[in-house]
């Protein structure tokens, strides 16, 4: 397909982009097969940016800007708020880091002693008013720390904004889950469906989730990885570790399903730690 002519942007065209796009291929993977199969950039790129469908397609979704840690100098470790963190496995597509040593054992074990009382079963954003109710699929007990409501709890968000390089005041109170054997948090997304009912409401204190970091606050006796089924990559539940991932839209094609895998034996206790677009409120 050369020459001077004016290309055309056919239905099969606008198909076969919707497809690489629903399979995960970026878009400059996309505009790179086109043009090395003939099509001109500039009809390219407005097949690209063309609406398709009824919205809903990530193709048509704008990225959004997303928190994501420092790793450029290369380096195993990382000096953040004075500790030592060990960036123990990275992955770009989905975008993953696994953290050693995030948390040191005191402050694990003040949060989890913090939380203990304040335990109620979990709840998860469902229901139709845009407010909680109990879900199946969460099978563990949760609570929520208020944003900067504790020295440790100021020291630990201010240590989580240092190393997302995102204001602390972007992201939801944290909150700690315990699990006990069994219990499990069957595979999920995090962001929020914007087709919900209630979704608007939620949206509007803070926009998106966009970002994830979950802490392990101990290390249960077996079971209980963080599960992610899309890459099938388990995550090992290591008291001060913690899992980072971001996606930069609500949708699939981000890979971010993730999980929490049965727990086996002992206790699993977690922190969340969710960010959002803008200010939470
Ligand atoms: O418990 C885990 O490993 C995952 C927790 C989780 O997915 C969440 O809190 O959103
Ligand atoms: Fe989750």
């Amino acid at each position: 397909m050369s020459g001077h002519q004016q290309q055309s942007i056919s239905p099969e065209l606008r198909e076969w982009i919707r497809e690489q796009l629903g399979q995960g291929f970026t878009r400059e993977q996309v505009l790179a097969a086109m043009k090395s199969s003939g099509w001109q950039e500039s009809v390219a790129l407005r097949a690209l940016d063309e609406p398709v469908g009824d919205g809903s397609d990530a193709a048509v979704q704008v990225a959004s800007r997303v928190p994501e840690p420092d790793l450029s100098g290369g380096r195993p470790t990382l000096w953040i708020d004075g500790r030592e963190v060990k960036v123990l496995l990275t992955l770009s597509q989905p975008r993953i880091v696994v953290l050693g040593g995030l948390l040191s054992d005191e402050e694990c074990d003040a949060m989890v002693a913090a939380a203990s009382a304040r335990l109620a079963r979990s709840e998860t954003v469902a229901s139709s008013e845009g407010g909680s109710e109990i879900n199946p699929a969460r099978t563990s007990d949760g609570m929520f720390f208020e944003r900067g409501e504790s020295e440790l709890i100021r020291k630990v968000e201010s240590r989580l904004a240092e190393f997302l390089n995102w204001p602390i005041d972007h992201g939801e109170g944290l909150q700690v889950l315990r699990y006990r054997p069994g219990a499990e948090y069957l595979p999920h997304y995090d962001y929020f469906d914007p087709e919900m009912d209630g979704a608007a409401a939620i949206l509007k204190r803070g926009g998106q989730r966009v970002a994830t970091l979950v802490m392990y606050l101990n290390t249960p006796a077996a079971g209980g990885a963080t599960i992610f089924p899309d890459i099938k990559l388990d995550v090992s539940p290591i008291k001060g570790n913690a899992v980072f991932f971001s996606y930069d839209r609500p949708h699939p094609q981000t890979q971010s399903l993730h999980g929490g895998a049965p727990v086996r034996e002992g206790e699993k206790w977690v922190a969340t730690k969710w960010l959002r677009e803008g200010v939470f409120v």
